[in-house]
């Protein structure tokens, strides 16, 4: 039978229980089709196919994401393919997180891209080796993560939610005061519904890193978080989804974020300091310089982006140290925002006509000495 065809033959009976058919519309019928991708978009179907599983005594990793899936996303995928017999990818971009003025609207979804990267994913497994397989997707709608009330992303907004304070609070809780919370309550949901023996995340966010492991601790939940390191692009710059907002001109000019980090880290790796200000300072000076070139181009070739925070941190609480333990080590963590472009030539390649402004998170651990 062609793989189309033995996909449509599949998707029949997946509908009637009750989760929706992949999305195989622009897969080239030459690739061979993964049948194994259920996708879910409510709850009971996806827990009676859990339970399922557990009775067979399979074991499922879950990857927590909002789509527009790169490489780091499926970085995840690979360590829990390694780990775990399935392994669900959730894709759910989740209104709590966003603050009121944030980029709820502009985030990118790309769904029938993300489908076609986890099929072509769970090939290159087969060929690796490996014996897990992405095997559901779970893609809920807003009123199945949110049955009662909408989610709101007032501070002060009704709803039931998670808090982790003080941790939540800082750094990016500063700059973002409903996202920790929004993350939070969208990953207790997901770790009750999924029941994954582990769950996955991403180094690049650091800080949700450490709130999820809070979560896990104080509320007792029962999986394992496993932290993957940082995805980079070949000039060094963390892989996120946002980055196709970016364009061009403002992707180029952010290379200089992980330079910066990198100076800093060289500072306590290779010159042995332990000093704040002296591990710092090597951070703000590359950025300086770069932010001020960047500043007085040509209005054509202008990038304009701030720094909102630069931290040396604690890496179980987050708060800032003044110098850092040898035997502990610490977080170097740092936010940029890329401002909107001043002025955009009809022939640049720039989504939104450069006018997103787009936040951009990335850290390096300095190891325990
Ligand atoms: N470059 C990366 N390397 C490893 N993991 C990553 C990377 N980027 C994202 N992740 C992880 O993937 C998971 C899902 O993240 P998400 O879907 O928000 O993508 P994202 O690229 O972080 O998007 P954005 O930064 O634009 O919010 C998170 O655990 C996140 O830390
Ligand atoms: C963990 C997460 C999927 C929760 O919405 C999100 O914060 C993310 O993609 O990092
Ligand atoms: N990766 C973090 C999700 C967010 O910025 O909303």
């Amino acid at each position: 039978m062609a793989p189309s065809l033995r996909i449509c033959a599949i998707a029949s009976p997946l509908r009637k229980a009750g989760f929706a058919a992949p999305r195989i519309a622009r897969l080239s019928t030459s690739r061979i089709l993964s049948e194994d991708i259920k996708v879910f978009r409510d709850v009971p179907a996806l827990r009676a196919y859990r339970r399922q599983l557990q009775q067979e005594k399979r074991s499922v990793g879950l990857v927590p994401t909002m789509g527009a899936l790169h490489e780091g996303h499926l970085s995840l995928a690979r360590n829990a393919a390694a780990e775990n017999s399935e392994v669900f990818v959730s894709i759910y971009v989740n209104p709590a997180q966003f603050g009121v003025n944030e980029d709820l609207d502009k985030y990118p979804r790309t769904w029938d891209a993300d489908m076609a990267k986890l099929e072509e994913f769970n090939n290159s497994l087969a060929s690796s080796g490996t014996t897990g397989r992405v095997t559901a997707v779970f893609a809920p709608t807003t009123k199945t993560m949110y049955p009662t009330l909408p989610p709101t992303s007032e501070i002060d907004g009704q709803g039931s939610f998670v808090t982790i304070t003080p941790l939540g609070s800082i750094l990016e809780g500063a700059s973002r005061p409903v996202f920790f919370r929004g993350v939070a309550t969208v990953c207790t949901k997901l770790f009750n519904i999924v029941q994954p023996e582990r769950v996955y995340f991403g180094q690049k966010d650091v800080q949700q890193c450490a709130v999820i492991r809070r979560l896990v601790t104080d509320l007792h939940l029962d999986t394992r978080v496993r932290i993957i390191p940082t995805e980079r692009e070949s000039d060094g710059l963390a892989m996120s989804s946002r980055n196709v907002n970016l364009g061009r001109r403002r992707r180029a000019a952010a290379a200089c974020f992980p330079l910066s980090l990198r100076a800093a880290e060289k500072q306590y790796k290779e010159q042995g300091s332990l000093h704040r200000d002296d591990i710092l300072r090597p951070f703000r000076e590359i950025l300086d310089v770069s932010r001020i070139f960047y500043e007085q181009l040509e209005p054509m070739e202008k990038v304009v982006f701030d720094l909102d925070y630069v931290s040396l941190a604690d890496p179980d609480t987050m708060e800032e140290v003044p110098q850092v333990d040898p035997a502990k080590g610490a977080i170097l963590s740092a936010a940029l925002k890329m401002q909107p472009l001043e002025f955009v030539s009809g022939a640049e390649d720039c989504p939104g006509r450069g006018t997103i402004p787009v936040r951009l998170i990335d850290n390096l651990i300095l190891p325990p000495r």
